[in-house]
């Protein structure tokens, strides 16, 4: 920039702004005030433009990283955050669940693709007896808890569900989440005997359509911890893909510095410790359907519950 600066105005003589200014050897050229003006407001103008640019850069207002775009395989990747006093304060007394550090942790190596599909299957299945006015729907397989119009049925308790989940179904859930546990494990170094799977469990489908009640709502910035008092560690299994089966639905890590997104990605499985440390949201999905799994587990044992099972959906547990 001074460069440039240096080059525009070498050949202007001290003071004398009409003066004659050489521009070739032996030739000469008049420079008049008012051309000279535009070319000073010219530099004056690169700098502002460059300054202004280097303080967007390096402000944190609307500052996004992508953490895991969808066309890249992702083995593993991390990143470690200052767990919050109050997660600590709590999982402190869980031994064995206590995680090395607070973090966050994204694979595409833990699942495989037919399981994924056994489980967009399942998702899909269970979800076109229900279905909410607005645009975000849930099927929690524990529970039976299905969304219908503006609240939720136990689709337990319907007969038209009786057979809609196999036994084969279920396994592939149990399955899924145990990888998902013991990854926990491994990468969040803790016993994996000593985290437990918590309520609620649930497919998530994710459509443009206008909400109509705060359940479809999933767009808010929150803590999990405070959404769901027994999470420790919150797990999203991802069964579609950002911008080829749904577009918008990004979800993103609200960090001090820069905000950290996660684009879905069949197959995509998205680990984290459930505190403050990992405040996020979830952007608006604009086009298509976007579905997803959250499995997600306590260190308190009072919170643990079974894995589903199709005793329970035939209501006879
Ligand atoms: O579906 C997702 O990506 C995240 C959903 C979420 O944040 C939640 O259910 O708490
Ligand atoms: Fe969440």
């Amino acid at each position: 920039m001074s460069e440039t600066r240096k080059r525009k105005t070498k050949n202007i003589p001290n003071n004398s702004i009409s003066d004659k200014d050489k521009t070739k050897e032996g030739e000469t050229k008049t420079v008049s005030p008012k051309s000279n003006i535009p070319l000073r407001v010219l530099s004056r103008a690169v700098v502002i433009f460059s300054l202004l640019i280097i303080v967007y850069f390096t402000s944190n207002d609307g500052a996004f990283k992508i953490f895991a775009k969808q066309n890249e395989v992702i083995s593993g990747k991390g990143q470690i955050v200052e767990c919050s006093s109050a997660y600590l304060r709590e999982i402190d007394k869980f031994e064995g669940c206590f995680p090395k550090q607070c973090k966050r942790f994204v694979t595409d190596k833990v699942i495989t693709d037919k399981e994924v599909d056994e489980l967009l299957m399942i998702a899909k299945k269970g979800l076109k007896y229900g279905g909410s006015s607005g645009g975000a729907s849930i099927l929690d397989l524990h529970s039976g808890a299905l969304s219908m119009g503006q609240h939720f049925i136990n689709f337990y308790k319907r007969s038209e569900g009786k057979n809609v989940f196999t036994e084969k179904d279920f396994t592939t859930y149990k399955v899924v989440k145990n990888k998902i546990k013991y990854s926990i494990g491994h990468y969040f170094g803790v016993n994996p005997e000593k985290i437990y799977l918590t309520h609620p469990t649930f497919f998530s489908e994710i459509t443009s359509k206008e909400a109509v009640t705060v359940h479809d709502e999933y767009w808010h910035p929150h803590v999990d911890k405070e959404t769901y008092k027994s999470f420790h560690y919150t797990t999203l299994l991802y069964l579609t893909d950002y911008n080829i089966d749904f577009k918008g639905g990004r979800f993103v890590f609200i960090d001090e510095k820069y905000n950290r997104t996660i684009e879905p990605r069949k197959g995509r499985v998205s680990m984290f410790t459930s505190g403050k440390e990992n405040l996020h949201y979830v952007e608006k999905v604009t086009s298509g359907t976007r579905y997803a799994v959250t499995i997600s587990f306590t260190c308190d044992k009072q919170y643990a519950i079974g894995d589903p099972d199709k005793r329970k959906f035939n209501n006879d547990l």
